[in-house]
Formats: structure tokens, sequence, C-alpha cells
């Protein structure tokens, strides 16, 4: 019998002796191996996460003590040691798991997560509720190295440094992102730290250096550097935070007295761990990057399917190499997704003319508009759902000033198995209301080529939003020309009815033409190409031959483009039925399911034209 079959709850996991420990993180992470292969997720991250999260589970009382998850990709231990190891194969399928802590999915998931450097935040919440309601119970964040890169873990630590709340943060710093010795000494230090002797010692020295010198003289400065050498993490110090540590984050039985030792000191804690990225799987460890968010592969050799057909991002990244060539101006903006957004290709070829901000969207924009200002040519790829950190960044420093930055927005639309943290459902609707902001969207990938080509020449403030995956392997022509700003294209005239659709669903548009063609119905298809300026006349020039208009996005529909199209046609008697996303977070699973699920085929919208026609609901 496995020790993981003995485990279903926190209770179970205190039963066991310390020593079983060890042998049970291994059956954690066979299980999230095996399983991960199977559905993908994300591997490294969650397996460099085990040991702590025993240990986390061992000296604390979850649920009653609020454990909050940092981006949440690293908690696959935590769902199969919270009473989720029996479901733990339907992770990321529709109606499954979560890849993400879910408060609705579990008790044990006290903060919902996905968008990154929102746990000190919550967890600070959590400790200022507690105490206002006379409740007893720890409150923990577990945070990333590149998580704490994000300013919102900034504001986070300085306000809980300020209002001095009884919490934990730990570090899961998985690349020794601090560069300090790990090891013995450090876990020994942080040991004592924890057990109150060293931690005399310190304020024993400090108290009587600041007896005779104040820290501002040229010894209390030196004894600050000593301070700073021999205890490490003088920036949370200063944030009013005690730092322990670098301690190693695998050994189970260290950390848990660390732990359980910090549970008696007073004010906000930040322990800081030194974990590996992949840990326990060679592969992952080897290749962290490949394994961060992964596909479907073999477990034996750590071979991933390769996902076929050439990817939206793919295209970006080839087209923008292709006009950085022939313009020294144009520079690009990563925060933190390189792989992702396709500007690693970018990077090598123009090093110094690449930016990775660390996780940090809304210092990339107005990062961005300040290189715009001064005559360069940036080009932000943030993916939609990110993009949302920086929306006042876009408004105010962007557009506003009218400044030639382009945002590439990968991921608009449906994402698929990361449900609803990660869908760029709503780019449409937070771009329209946004003056000088031109907004386009490919139904293709020569189009996206096109499209980037065009904002770049515009010299406006310029989004393009495209879909994750693969296109429809269309061939992308280099020397295309760029499009007139604001006029859409029609692809087939109609009488019967006008489907005007605007990015990847332009596809859909047209298979759905072809499906009322065999039921004798004349279908007009527009691809609309912009979003803003938005092309009335073309609207206009349909409304003569019928007035049953049918809109297709991948968007939600509150405020995107079907909202456009009727208030274009309002008052003119049009009957106007809208297809997109509705006015709730879109679950996650498998994206074919999804687009089924929400009518992003062309069936449903063939049935939607015929219903439009024969005027029924
Ligand atoms: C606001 C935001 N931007 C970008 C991301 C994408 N993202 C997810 S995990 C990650 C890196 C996190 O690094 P770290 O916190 O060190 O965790 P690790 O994967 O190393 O465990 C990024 C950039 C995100 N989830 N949220
Ligand atoms: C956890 C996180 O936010 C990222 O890893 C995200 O899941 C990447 O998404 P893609 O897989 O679409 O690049
Ligand atoms: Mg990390």
């Amino acid at each position: 019998m496995k020790i993981l079959d003995k485990v279903n709850s926190p209770e179970d996991l205190k039963k066991l002796t310390k020593d079983e420990l060890p042998a049970l993180a291994k059956e954690v992470r066979e299980e999230i191996i095996s399983s991960v292969s199977k559905t993908g997720g994300h591997l490294a991250s969650s397996l460099g996460a085990v040991d702590l999260t025993i240990a986390l589970h061992y000296a604390y009382n979850a649920p009653k003590d609020k454990i909050i998850w940092d981006v949440g990709h690293q908690a696959y231990a935590h769902k199969i040691l919270t009473g989720r190891k029996d479901k733990f194969k339907t992770l990321r399928t529709h109606g499954g798991l979560s890849g993400f802590p879910k408060r609705s999915e579990s008790p044990y998931d006290a903060f919902g997560a996905g968008h990154s450097s929102t746990s000190i935040s919550a967890a600070l919440g959590f400790a200022v509720a507690r105490d206002l309601q006379k409740e007893k119970f720890e409150v923990v964040s577990v945070i990333g190295d590149g998580s704490m890169t994000g300013g919102l873990a900034f504001e986070g630590l300085q306000n809980a440094g300020h209002l001095k709340k009884d919490m934990l943060v730990i570090l899961n710093d998985n690349q020794m992102f601090i560069s300090q010795k790990v090891g013995a000494v450090a876990g020994y230090f942080a040991k004592l730290l924890t057990g109150g002797k060293f931690k005399k010692v310190e304020e024993k020295v400090m108290k009587t250096v600041s007896r005779f010198h104040s820290f501002g003289s040229p010894f209390g400065k030196l004894i600050k550097r000593v301070k700073v050498m021999l205890f490490p993490g003088m920036l949370f110090e200063e944030m009013g935070f005690t730092y322990i540590g670098p301690v190693q984050g695998h050994n189970i039985d260290n950390i848990i007295t660390i732990l359980t030792n910090i549970k008696t000191m007073k004010g906000p804690v930040l322990l800081h761990v030194i974990t590996k990225k992949g840990k326990g799987y060679e592969p992952a460890e080897e290749n962290p990057e490949k394994f961060h968010g992964v596909g479907k592969f073999d477990a034996a050799t750590g071979k991933t399917v390769k996902s076929n057909g050439v990817t939206y991002t793919k295209v970006f990244s080839d087209a923008l190499v292709k006009l950085a060539a022939y313009d020294n101006k144009i520079v690009a903006v990563t925060a933190a997704m390189p792989e992702g957004t396709g500007l690693d290709k970018f990077a090598k070829s123009f090093p110094k003319r690449y930016f990775d901000v660390g996780i940090a969207e809304e210092h990339a924009v107005t990062f961005a508009a300040g290189m715009a200002a001064d005559g360069l040519k940036p080009v932000c790829a943030i993916y939609s759902t990110f993009m949302q950190r920086a929306l006042d960044n876009i408004i105010h420093d962007v557009a506003l000033q009218n400044l030639p930055v382009v945002f590439a927005l990968d991921r608009a639309g449906l994402v698929g198995e990361d449900g609803g943290t990660h869908h760029g459902a709503f780019d449409f609707s937070y771009l329209k209301f946004i003056p000088n902001l031109i907004v386009m969207a490919p139904s293709d990938e020569d189009e996206l080529s096109r499209m980037l080509k065009t904002a770049l020449q515009s010299g406006k403030p310029c989004a393009l939003r495209y879909p994750r995956g693969a296109g429809a392997g269309v061939e992308v022509n280099n020397n295309a020309t760029v499009l007139r700003i604001g006029k859409a294209k029609v692809l087939s005239e109609g009488k019967d009815v006008c489907i005007l659709a605007i990015g990847n669903h332009v596809s859909t548009a047209l298979a759905a033409s072809k499906i009322l063609k065999e039921k004798n119905i004349e279908a007009a298809v527009i691809n609309m190409r912009f979003l803003k300026p938005f092309d009335e006349e073309v609207i206009f020039s349909m409304l003569a031959k019928t007035n049953k208009f049918i809109t297709v996005e991948e968007n939600a529909l509150s405020g995107g483009f079907g909202e456009s199209v009727k208030s274009v046609l309002s008052g003119t008697g049009a009957i106007v039925k809208s297809i997109g996303l509705p006015d709730k977070f879109i679950e996650h699973g498998n994206i074919r399911i999804l687009r089924e699920k929400y009518g992003l085929t062309p069936e449903n919208i063939a049935e939607t034209a015929v219903n439009a026609i024969h005027g029924k609901k």
C-alpha cells in the first residue's frame, strides 16, 4: 500500500511520522508526473513545490489556516493532499479540477489565483479581517521569485509591513533569484532565528549599536552593511518584515521545524525558501522552461507531443523579426513571457532592442510609452488577459498622448485549459472605449502579418489581438501591403442575411455561409478587421440588401463587437443577433468543447441566421 493511499486530507497527513514524509513526497511527484503527462499542465513549478507543500500542510491547519498560492500553478501537490487526489486525473479538463486554486472548488483553496503577485495582498486582507473579527488562524502566502517581480507584490509587502499583521510570506525561490549561499549554514541560521536564540543576539547587537550611533552615521551605516551580509533579506526587513533564510526547500523536516517556530513570532515574516523547479523529474529539472506549462508528454522519456500547425505566435514572431531587420527603431517588450509571446526569437536577433521587464505589465506599457515618446517604435507583447493589469497605462500613458506603441495581444479569446483567469475574453470590451487607439483582429495568419506591418507604419497607438494556437494554415505573404485602416473586407455577397465577423471566427462565418447555401439561403460574409475605427459604411451598404445581421466574435458580448454593430444599426429596424461569450466567466476545458458550448461554430451561426430570417428568437 502506498503512503499516499492513506492521505486524503491534511489531518491524515499529520498522522504520518516525519520519516514517512520524504517517501510521500516521492509518491506525490510520481502521481503528478503520471497524471500531467496525460492532461498537460504546469509540471515543473508543481514538482518544485511538493516538499514545501507537505511541510505547510503538516505544520498548519488548513482550511482553518489560510494558505494562499501566488499564480497557483505550483499547487498540484496542495490539491492532491487536500482531498482531490482521486479527481486529479481530471485536472484542466472540462468539468474537472481547475489548474489553479479556486474557492468554489475546495475550502482548502482560500483564495483563487492565476494572475501573478496577488497572494501577499490577499493574505494581508485575510489577516486584517481575522483581527477585526477577533478570529484565530494563521495566514500564509506562497509566492515565487518571478511573481515577486510583480509590482503588486511590493504594494502588498509595504502595506503588510506597515500594518504589522501576523502573517507569513514564503518566497519560493527556484532559480537562486537572490544570490546567497544555500545549505547547512543558512538553514542552521534559519532554525536558530526562528528558535529565538539567534534573533535575540541580533537584537542585542542592534540595540547596543543604536545606543551609541544613529544608523545614519558612518558607523551606523557600516553596521547596517554588516547586518545585510550577516543577516540576509534587508530589503524585506526594511519593509517591516522579519526575514528568514534562505533555507533549503526540499528538507521537509527542517521546513516543518522552521514553520512551527515562525508561528510563535509576531508581525509579518518572510521565509525565503530555495527550491528546484522540476525537482524529482530529470527532464523537467534539465529544462524547466519546456516543462513550465506542458502539453501531453511521454513520462518515461519526457518527449512532448508536438502540436501541429503554425501558431499565430510564431507568425507574429517571424513577422516582427523581419520588420525589425529593416527598421532599427522597432523595439520589443515582454513581461516575463518571451517564449509564450514569441519574442524569444526577437531577443536572439536584436538583444539590445529587446526588454523583458519581469512580471510587470503596467511598467511594460509605460516603459514602452517612454521609448515611443523619444522616437522608438515599441511592440509590447502581452497576453490579452495579463494586459488587463495595464489598462490605465494604455489609456493614460499611451493613448492619451497618442504615442505609437503597438500592443500585441496574444491568447485573445478562449484559451482552453487555463480557464477563467486566462481567457482573453475582454480585450475588445476594455479597448473599445479608449480614444485614439486602433484595435484590429486578423482573420488568419497572413492578415496578422499585414496588421503588424500596418500598426508599425501607422505611427498611432494600435492593439492587435489574436488567438492561442494554430491558425487555419494560411500562407503568409511577406511582401503583403498594409491595410487601409478602418476598412472591412466583403468576402461574399448575399441578399438573405449578412454575417459580420471579426478575428479568428471569420473562417467560421464562411463555413456557416456554406451550410446556409445548401439551404438556398444567400449569406453575405464580412471580415470586419477593425473594431476601431469601425467601418460603418460597409454595414449600411449591406443594409440596402438585407435587414438581418449576425455578428460573431470570441469576446464578451458585453462591450464587444456585436454591441458596436447594434449601435450603428439602432433605429434602422434591422434584426441583429450576436454570437459571442455570455456575461459570465468562461470555465476551463478543451477549446473545441468550449466553442461548441458557447455557439462559436458554423452550425450555430447558420441556425441563428435561419432563425433571424424566420423571425424566431
Ligand atoms: C499578471 C501575470 N503575468 C504573467 C503571468 C504568466 N506567468 C505565470 S507563472 C509565471 C512565472 C512565475 O515565476 P515564479 O513566480 O518564480 O514561479 P515558478 O514558475 O518559478 O514556480 C508567469 C510569468 C501571470 N500568471 N500573471
Ligand atoms: C501559469 C501561467 O499563467 C502561464 O504559465 C500560462 O498558463 C501560460 O499560458 P500558455 O500556455 O497559453 O502560454
Ligand atoms: Mg520561480
